[in-house]
């Protein structure tokens, strides 16, 4: 241990005592104050105060922060090291400076996009850009109050070089367990940029494999709530992910970070929820099926703006929505006037005055609502003219039917029964629907027309419905969100993405997703111009993430390989130098079972102490045989079948579709031949998906031929055969 290793190393022990101390004074101070429960509203604000902070300070006691800038502020002459932890608290005593500083404050942003040099550094603070120099960017990592590691990134007295990696590449070395963790200690600066940017834009973040996408989103909603706190509201921020497996994985971060009660769904429970209505079960499977079971190695079938997917996320079919809507709204009103009982008569330009004048503010549904409420007020100062009690009897029968049928002959302004409509599974309004219905592609018609029929509602019918709920009713204040996050995005719409952003305030979005993961090409987007499109210039931001941090650099070499040559993308990731064991392409034994040759790999790498293995089959079939084969040798294997509402970690196996978004200490891909995984894009992608989810240790098991997109010869990154 070197003599500088080691003060650092004594200073930082002694300075963490130091802090321990103070947040043990401080825990104690505040759990002696007895507990508020009366009714008194400044009490209760002041105790529920103190509450948050008692919670904040044992949160933050076994490891109250994870890095150290010195940095001294332009004109002070005073260099300060700056303790940055998940949660800042000042000393006791007025005056001083904070003992720990949050990491989303303005100044702990120096931490992470400082990147070397000896230049001046600066970060934007609420009184304007502050400038000065760096002089240490340390690293600690302290468990249950035990400092265990000391690494400086930068130090300017060993002449300014560039922030290192070191610290990063031991925290990606490590294994991982069933959960996505937070990553507060090592946030990247093209990381940080994203968390930090303003909260009113759309941004459309592509990232490559492992760039860190859902990661960075979850630590943006902690950041918009520190530094939004007045605009923006925990209960008010939504995350989209593809299913519940994948929102239980991601499901620890936020508490990590001390951020609870946002919603997590999926696009498909949310909206239905809101419409009330269900969806057809076996939509899921039959989806999955159809793209990705029914005839591996001869490849994925073609995709073009005309499937059904594609075109119910379009803005074609919204447009189409729009205007269907509008010839609704014309042709609504009934011609005639309304007359409760003979002699009485209401005339439609009265009706038409309430309706296309007084009432015009308000969504259509609600109009109607109000014209007929009107209308019932008008019947019963009608009544009241009535010469007699037995003529009001009387008249008051007759109205009650007539009201009755007049409220029928307006059309229901209820979404799924306009789109029946729209798609002629009900009976049209008037010819104009028909003409309208005759823009939609004849396929998608058909099948549409035949499922509503049966009321069979799918989840890609969903944008559309959602769309008429909003034209025809007002999206309450409970309704509105404050912010929405939208994870694997390439999988979501255009259509869906400009509904949603009617549902929130600012177009105040985090859209986050990989061109080259697009498996779900036959709903998704194939370019992202498909979505900023939707927002003006001003309204939305583009980044890029190139940089790869889950995978060794051998692991992401060779996945890049399946990207130029298999999907034809440069969209190529940037590894950190983390180097590992090369990837390994092994033939089945000639004459041996497939099953014997994939339960020996797995023993192999399960042999490693890895904590996550598994085994991406080509599809669900496969994988459930597999299963079934190889429990007896490991009973708790699960099989990922896309059913499941959590994800438990360990060893696995799932077909290669339902593995995005997931991550694996090793990953063993099954069947990378040309049997299972044609020479298609499409194909390739799911190749690339497969083989991007392994942090340490990435082995092909394969029949004959590869795939030309699976490199053949044994190099640096790729090793051929059993080791
Ligand atoms: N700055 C960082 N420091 C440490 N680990 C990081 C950092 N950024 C990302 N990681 C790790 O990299 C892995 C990938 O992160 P994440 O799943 O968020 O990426 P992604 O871009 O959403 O991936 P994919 O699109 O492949 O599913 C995770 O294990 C995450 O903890």
């Amino acid at each position: 241990m070197s003599q500088s290793f080691q003060s650092a190393y004594q200073e930082e022990e002694s300075r963490l005592r130091e802090v321990i101390v103070e947040i043990d004074r401080q825990l104690e101070r505040l759990r002696s104050i007895p507990v508020y429960t009366g009714h008194d509203f400044t009490e209760q604000v002041l105790e529920a105060g103190r509450e948050e902070k008692r919670q904040a300070l044992a949160k933050s006691l076994p490891e109250p922060y994870f890095g150290r800038l010195d940095f001294q502020e332009n004109g002070t002459g005073e260099k300060k090291p700056l303790y940055i932890g998940k949660v800042g608290f000042d000393k006791e005593e007025a005056g001083d400076h904070p003992m720990v500083i949050d990491w989303r404050a303005p100044v702990a942003s120096l931490f992470y996009s400082f990147t070397g040099g000896t230049e001046p550094a600066s970060f934007e603070a609420p009184e304007g850009l502050i400038e000065g120099l760096v002089y240490l960017k340390r690293n600690v990592v302290i468990r249950k109050q035990i400092l265990e590691r000391v690494s400086d990134t930068y130090n300017r007295e060993s002449g300014g070089p560039a922030v290192n990696d070191e610290f990063l590449v031991y925290r990606l070395g490590e294994n991982k367990d069933n959960r996505l963790r937070d990553i507060v200690s090592t946030i990247q600066a093209e990381q940080d940029k994203i968390i930090r940017a303003a909260k009113n834009t759309a941004l459309i973040i592509q990232g490559v494999a492992g760039s860190g996408k859902t990661t960075v989103a979850l630590h943006r909603l902690a950041y918009l709530l520190y530094q939004y706190k007045e605009q923006v509201h925990a209960e008010k921020m939504i995350i989209f992910a593809p299913n519940l497996m994948f929102l239980d994985y991601i499901s620890d971060v936020l508490p990590e970070l001390g951020v609870g009660d946002i919603q997590q769904r999926t696009f498909g429970d949310w909206a239905a929820e809101l419409l009330g209505i269900e969806l057809f079960s076996g939509d899921h499977a039959q989806t999955l099926h159809r793209w990705f079971e029914s005839e591996p190695g001869r490849g994925t079938p073609d995709v073009n703006d005309e499937v059904s997917g594609r075109y119910k996320g379009s803005l074609r079919l919204m447009g189409l929505i729009r205007r269907f809507v509008e010839r609704m709204e014309r042709n609504a009103l009934p011609d005639e006037d309304f007359s409760p009982w003979d002699g009485a008569v209401l005339k439609r330009e009265a009706i038409a005055e309430w309706f296309e004048q007084e009432y015009k503010p308000y969504p259509l549904a609600k109009r109607k609502e109000r014209l007929l409420a009107r209308l019932h007020r008008w019947i019963e100062m009608e009544l009241k003219k009535s010469p007699s009690g037995a003529v009001m009897k009387e008249r008051k029968k007759k109205a009650s039917q007539r009201e009755k049928a007049y409220a029928n002959r307006w059309p229901k302004f209820e979404p799924l029964a306009l789109y029946k409509q729209l798609f002629g599974a009900s009976k049209a309004a008037g010819a104009w629907v028909e003409e309208l219905s005759a823009e939609i592609p004849a396929d998608v018609l058909k099948a549409t027309r035949k499922d509503l029929k049966q009321n069979i509602v799918r989840e890609e019918d969903l944008p559309a419905l959602l769309y008429f709920h909003c034209l025809l009713n007002d999206i309450t204040g409970e309704q509105r969100f404050d912010h929405i996050v939208i994870d694997e995005a390439q999988d979501f719409s255009p259509f869906q993405v400009a509904v949603l952003d009617l549902f929130v305030r600012g177009h105040s979005f985090t859209i986050l997703g990989d061109l080259s993961q697009g498996i779900h090409a036959y709903r998704g987007v194939h370019a992202w111009e498909e979505m900023s499109s939707l927002f003006k210039e001003e309204e939305t931001a583009y980044f890029a993430l190139t940089r790869s941090y889950r995978s060794t650099m051998e692991i992401i070499e060779f996945a890049n390989g399946i990207l130029e040559k298999g999907v034809g993308s440069d969209l190529l990731a940037v590894p950190v130098f983390r180097s590992g064991d090369a990837v390994r392409l092994i033939p089945y034994a000639s004459g041996s079972s497939r099953t014997k040759d994939l339960k020996r790999a797995m023993e192999s790498l399960i042999a490693k102490d890895y904590r996550t293995v598994a085994i991406l089959t080509r599809t669900l079939l496969e994988a459930e045989a597999l299963h079934e084969e190889l429990r007896a040798a490991w009973p708790e294997l699960n099989l990922i079948d896309g059913s499941e509402g959590t994800y438990q970690g360990g060893y696995s196996v799932l077909p290669v579709y339902l593995s995005k978004g997931l991550e694996f200490d090793a990953v063993i891909v099954a069947d990378a031949d040309a049997g299972h995984y044609a020479e298609k894009a499409w194909d390739a992608k799911l190749m690339y998906v497969g083989c991007t989810r392994a942090l340490h240790e990435l082995w092909l098991l394969h029949g004959e031929a590869r795939p030309s997109y699976v490199t053949a010869e044994a190099s640096d990154i790729t090793a051929i055969g059993w080791p």
